[in-house]
């Protein structure tokens, strides 16, 4: 007998729990659609004033037995995975996500391909100063076998009375090597405004550090038919990383790839420190190409070439790294540029280490 109203009363409590499990199911999907509502609002998604006011209509109508500390703490618990839950999905949906796009982005310019499993070497002097410095690195690359050149006309530097870069001049410089030695050129853009001329003259637009959260720039670039390279900022989390690659494609250019240059911490050995787990989290999370900037990341030539095994070894689709036929003289990042001699010894080591396999070009399709 004693068992019978035992079980009565948990038959009870089943149907009672199974109605809370629909009715907190029923909650959640209004609170999805609430979510994406929001999203298209531009609103954000936590909302303390809100929750406020739930929790005083709850309170005011608690008839118990639970206090009103007690229904507060369970309603809290459900606002936050409500919001956990809008937060998911709208990761869930970002165009670079790996669940949005299972298999590799593969970005192929001139027959090199980018993020193809293959790491390849994206080279060049931090500083475009002339088409003879510029060509005595190209030459070398095609001697190397090397199909990326990098070279900035654009220079956002600390101080404005440092080298700015030649500009557009630089960029003309770009495209005449790039043609005449069949490279696929790559320099920073920072401005909105220069983006259509320097498509003009590169293969691949690189957006920096410093504007990684240039929205107006993202967007811009985002509406351009072009690859783009972007730099992890000084102090961006990956998140924030993430949905500044998110902001390119939002606006249609899938052609993104991404590069860990380092980050900003306590640590003085190095000029930033090389966070070598971004790569296999971005490469986790997302579905785009991801490089290992050596150069900026340490700032030390004795560094390049561990940190660029290590950059290859977790899984990069490859290394930036600076070189210049004369870096005592080079009018930026003189210090830890390498000149050609050291360049070819590191590309001979990472040769040596079976990590890189040299440049391979895509068969013509
Ligand atoms: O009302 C909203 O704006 C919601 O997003 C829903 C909801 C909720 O669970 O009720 C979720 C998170 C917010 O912090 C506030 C409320």
């Amino acid at each position: 007998m004693a068992h019978d109203v035992i079980d009565t009363m948990r038959k009870q409590i089943d149907e009672i729990n199974l109605q809370i499990l629909d009715l907190i199911n029923k909650r959640a999907t209004l609170v999805q659609e609430l979510g994406k509502e929001k999203e298209k609002q531009g609103s954000n998604r936590f909302d303390p004033e809100r929750e406020r006011q739930m929790l005083n209509l709850l309170v005011e109508n608690n008839k118990g037995p639970f206090n009103d500390n007690t229904v507060r703490h369970l309603f809290k618990q459900i606002f936050q995975v409500s919001l956990d839950l809008q937060n998911d999905d709208k990761k869930k949906v970002l165009l670079v996500s790996r669940k949005k796009q299972a298999e590799d982005t593969v970005i192929t310019v001139k027959g090199v391909e980018f993020g193809a499993g293959n790491p390849i070497l994206i080279a060049g002097p931090c500083s475009v100063e002339s088409y003879e410095q510029v060509k005595a690195v190209a030459e070398n690359h095609v001697k190397r076998g090397l199909r990326t050149l990098r070279g900035g006309a654009y220079k956002p530097r600390t101080s404005p009375y440092d080298f700015q870069g030649l500009g557009e001049e630089g960029l003309q410089i770009l495209k005449r090597i790039g043609d005449e030695y069949n490279l696929v050129t790559i320099s920073e853009i920072v401005t909105p405004a220069d983006l259509e001329m320097a498509s003009n003259y590169i293969d691949v637009i690189q957006i920096g550090a410093r504007n990684m959260q240039n929205f107006e720039l993202l967007k811009a670039a985002g509406r351009l038919n072009k690859p783009i390279l972007l730099k992890r900022g000084l102090s961006a989390t990956i998140e924030e990383f993430i949905y500044a690659a998110e902001y390119i494609l939002s606006e249609g250019n899938t052609q993104v790839m991404l590069c860990e240059r380092g980050i900003r911490t306590y640590e003085k050995a190095t000029r930033n420190t090389l966070d070598i787990s971004a790569v296999p989290l971005l490469k986790q999370e997302t579905h785009l190409p991801v490089f290992v900037d050596v150069t900026h990341s340490t700032g030390r030539r004795d560094l390049l070439l561990p940190t660029a095994k290590a950059g290859i070894a977790v899984g990069s689709d490859g290394i930036m790294v600076e070189v210049h036929p004369d870096p005592d003289v080079a009018l930026s990042d003189a210090k830890q540029q390498l000149n050609i001699p050291d360049f070819n010894q590191f590309v001979d080591a990472l040769l040596a280490s079976g990590l890189y396999k040299g440049e391979v070009v895509a068969a013509r399709g």
